[in-house]
């Protein structure tokens, strides 16, 4: 079983009967999806809402019954992957373009589930480009202002075009270094109108389950 695995399997244990559980999105968020496949067929009685089309296609594929954002009022538990974790349990996260959906399925959540494998762990945040959702009508002066924050904006491309989220809107991959304040930084970028919102998850994750290519895995639980 491969680390991201590991990780992925551990924290789905935590799910019980009648939750109503949030689905990240990316290649270890896709290994939770199987396994909670695999318990709904063997009785797990769950519903879940997915971060992106991605998720939800693949969850509807393996029979995971699915609601949508307009009924939900709360959401029992979202497990989710991450690009960067600090060891304040800060992340980044959009490396896929997921981040909004993410957001507001983390914001909503009772519990944030963190699985990554060992090589997300970092000191500080920042080497990971920080993904920046923008509105594409006004992506010039967006950026601009990004640049103004020392971000060094990109545009992300797919096949040459910019890369469309599931929203409708574009990426723009910064490279600020090392974060020193992601919590700042987060309020600055969701204060240029333009922005819809960013890759920053402060203080959101009430654990991270860690898997290690030696085949063990890692609880670390917030303070
Ligand atoms: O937009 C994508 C998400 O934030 C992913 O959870 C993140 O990029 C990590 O993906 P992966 O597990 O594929 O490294």
């Amino acid at each position: 079983m491969n680390a991201k695995q590991l990780a992925a399997e551990q924290a789905v244990e935590h799910i019980n009967d009648g939750m109503i559980v949030g689905l990240g999105t990316g290649s270890t968020a896709y290994w939770a999806i199987r396994s909670l496949a695999e318990k709904v067929s063997e009785g797990l009685r769950i519903r879940a809402v997915a971060s992106s089309i991605q998720s939800e296609d693949l969850a509807k594929q393996l029979g995971i019954p699915l609601i949508p954002f307009s009924e939900l009022e709360e959401i029992d538990m979202t497990i989710d992957g991450a690009d960067e974790v600090d060891a304040d349990l800060n992340l980044i996260k959009g490396g896929g373009g997921a981040l909004l959906r993410e957001k507001i399925l983390a914001a909503n959540s009772k519990r944030l589930i963190i699985i990554v494998d060992e090589s997300k762990r970092v000191e500080r945040l920042g080497a990971f480009p920080l993904p920046v959702e923008i509105v594409p009508f006004a992506a010039n002066l967006t950026i601009r202002r990004l640049e103004r924050l020392q971000g060094k904006p990109q545009i992300r491309l797919a096949n040459g075009e910019p890369f469309i989220t599931d929203n409708g809107n574009w990426i723009a991959d910064c490279s600020f270094g090392p974060i020193a304040d992601p919590a700042q930084l987060h309020l600055q970028l969701n204060m240029i109108p333009g922005v819809v919102d960013n890759g920053l998850f402060v203080q959101m994750a009430h654990q991270v389950v860690v898997g290690y290519n030696d085949g063990t895995v890692k609880i670390i639980n917030s303070r």
